[in-house]
């Protein structure tokens, strides 16, 4: 019998995945693409809604997808390099917006309504931050191993697409780290305004991540995820591993999502290749962090917020390119005269 992939054992056991999950299924993307040029349309005339019904068939490995089950991932963590006064907010509101959450009052409960999908919110160890990683590694290898098996349990295997999100004070400086950690370039290259501090507090994010870069050199993918990330980072790469598992579309969120699986991805490229991304934040470091892993954004909105807001929003538009895609007549089926 194979061992079952998780819950992993060990970070390096991450670069092997891709050779042990599913992967998407190029047969199905065909049969998907058969379909679309014989629907009532110019040919490629729905642009990237076309694309991202592509890529669904090809990960669950049918021709016609549909959503019955979406489910939404927020996962909740703290940071230590708040203590370097990199964000515009106090750590306490990670806690109170989970408290939001729980309640419905946030952005993500409408969202959420608005596209059916299914919020489950994921604190770690909201009273423990990790270490500030200016002074020291933010996590122990065990705990960001914990992290991602805590991310990866939390997968509704049952769900046909999944949004992934986070919430944590502080945490544009940890994907600003990891960025630069996983793409190379400094601070200054990375960081922005975040939840909105002003110029000082840029040029202190900029010289957080310096100096983390500095400690933390020379470490793989998944040492520079412990070193420089967080547990909510460290959660949302194992949802986005667990999802591969389960041959779930992933839709990621802003810029603090998708470095926190810049990792996966400089461990085995193939890893995100389930994963479409939402959209591009108006953090500037994710439309770098874009570019160098080749992934284009199904939304440009100027959203900043995180909490898969993102992600929920292009759910809607996942949602449209369905419902094309099996609603409508082929040109046979309709008495349409081709081209
Ligand atoms: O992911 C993004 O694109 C994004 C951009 C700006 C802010 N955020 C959210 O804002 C919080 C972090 O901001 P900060 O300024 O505390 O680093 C955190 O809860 C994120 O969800 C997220
Ligand atoms: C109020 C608030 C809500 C958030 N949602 C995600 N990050 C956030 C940061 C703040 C400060």
């Amino acid at each position: 019998m194979t061992e079952p992939v998780f819950p992993l054992r060990s970070l390096a056991e991450v670069a092997t995945l891709a050779d042990r999950l599913p992967a998407p299924d190029a047969t199905m993307a065909e049969a998907a693409r058969t379909r679309q040029a014989q629907l009532t349309k110019p040919q490629g005339s729905l642009g990237m809604l076309e694309e991202m019904v592509e890529l669904m068939a090809a990960v669950r490995g049918t021709a016609r997808p549909v959503i019955d089950r979406a489910q939404a991932l927020v996962f909740a963590g703290n940071h230590g390099v708040c203590a370097q006064g990199i964000s515009q907010f106090p750590q306490e509101v990670t806690v109170q917006m989970v408290a939001n959450f729980h309640s419905g009052g946030a952005a993500i409960n409408q969202l959420c309504r608005a596209a059916g999908a299914q919020l489950d919110v994921i604190e770690i160890d909201l009273d423990k931050p990790t270490a500030d990683f200016t002074q020291a590694a933010a996590m122990t290898e065990a705990e960001c191993l914990d992290a991602i098996n805590r991310g990866a349990a939390a997968v509704d295997p049952a769900a046909d697409v999944l949004i992934v999100g986070e919430m944590g004070i502080g945490n544009t400086t940890i994907a600003a780290a990891l960025a630069a950690g996983i793409c190379g370039g400094a601070g200054a290259d990375w960081v922005g305004m975040g939840t909105g501090v002003n110029p000082e507090g840029v040029a202190r994010k900029a010289a957080a991540v310096d100096a983390g870069l500095a400690r933390h050199a020379g470490l793989d993918p998944m040492g520079t995820l412990a070193a420089l990330g967080g547990r909510e980072e460290a959660a949302m790469a194992g949802a986005v591993l667990a999802a591969r598992a389960h041959r779930i579309l992933v839709i990621l969120d802003g810029f603090v999502c998708t470095a926190a699986v810049a990792p996966l991805h400089a461990a085995d490229p193939r890893l995100l290749d389930h994963c479409i991304v939402g959209h591009v934040s108006a953090e500037p470091g994710h439309r770098r962090l874009l570019a160098t892993l080749g992934k284009k954004p199904v939304l440009d909105l100027g959203m900043r917020l995180g909490e898969a807001s993102g992600a929920a929003v292009a759910l809607l538009v996942l949602r449209a390119a369905l419902e094309c895609h099996n609603g409508m007549a082929t040109f046979g089926e309709a008495g349409v005269s081709s081209a």
